[in-house]
């Protein structure tokens, strides 16, 4: 195998091909530092001065197509990013995000030809119910990724975390993710069904979906 990479001038990358077996072994794969600390904190203050400054909206359910604003189900304020009004934090971060993306395509057949990310605030007491990523109407979401911007001194108490539920052969178990900073979590959009537990300090993300066409 490592001789035909080497004929394409491929580099293999070890933590890319992590994350590619822990896809396909377990539908979601969690890395810690996938993004630099500085990295992560660039974005942490970027995401807080854009919600001081009001920027962020309520987060709606569903695709335009069928938007409705629904606190009993999410309580999040969302803010999509722009990449080409990206500033240097948010540069760096699609510079990593197309990295992967363009060894996923080289490796793995995916077709990821677009993406999607936005900020996400979850206030006091908010938290998402269990969903799929992907909409009745639009399948396109293959690959979520959640990066959590919570402050360096984040504690399990605070809550928030996410839940991934597996089914195999009928039988369901689960799995907590605690939101500590810079860990980021990927997982296959259109077979997790997930949720953000009631959040007990204000929870700070980034996230995105990698979708084909
Ligand atoms: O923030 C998380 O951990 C997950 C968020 C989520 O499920 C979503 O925005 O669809
Ligand atoms: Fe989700």
């Amino acid at each position: 195998m490592s001789e035909i990479f080497e004929q394409l001038d491929f580099v293999e990358n070890p933590l890319y091909e992590r994350i590619i077996n822990d896809l396909l072994e377990h539908k979601h794969s969690v890395v810690e530092d996938f993004f630099s600390a500085e990295l992560v904190q660039g974005l942490r203050n970027s995401l807080l001065l854009k919600y001081e400054e009001d920027e962020f909206k309520k987060a709606a359910i569903g695709n335009k197509l069928n938007e409705t604003i629904e606190k009993s189900i999410r309580g999040d304020f969302i803010l999509w990013l722009n990449e080409k009004e990206a500033n240097s934090a948010e540069q760096e971060f699609f510079k990593n995000i197309n990295d992967l993306v363009s060894y996923l395509n080289k490796t793995c057949f995916l077709g990821i030809l677009q993406k999607e990310f936005h900020y996400a605030l979850y206030p006091q007491g908010t938290f998402y119910k269990r969903h799929l990523d992907t909409f009745q109407n639009d399948d396109r979401r293959k690959l979520s990724m959640v990066c959590y911007l919570n402050e360096e001194d984040w504690q399990v108490d605070y809550g928030g975390e996410l839940v991934l539920y597996f089914n195999e052969n009928g039988i369901e178990t689960e799995k907590r993710i605690y939101p500590f900073p810079g860990r980021m979590v990927i997982f296959e959009s259109q077979f997790l069904e997930h949720e953000v537990k009631p959040v007990v300090q204000r929870r700070l993300s980034i996230t995105g979906w990698l979708k084909t066409r």
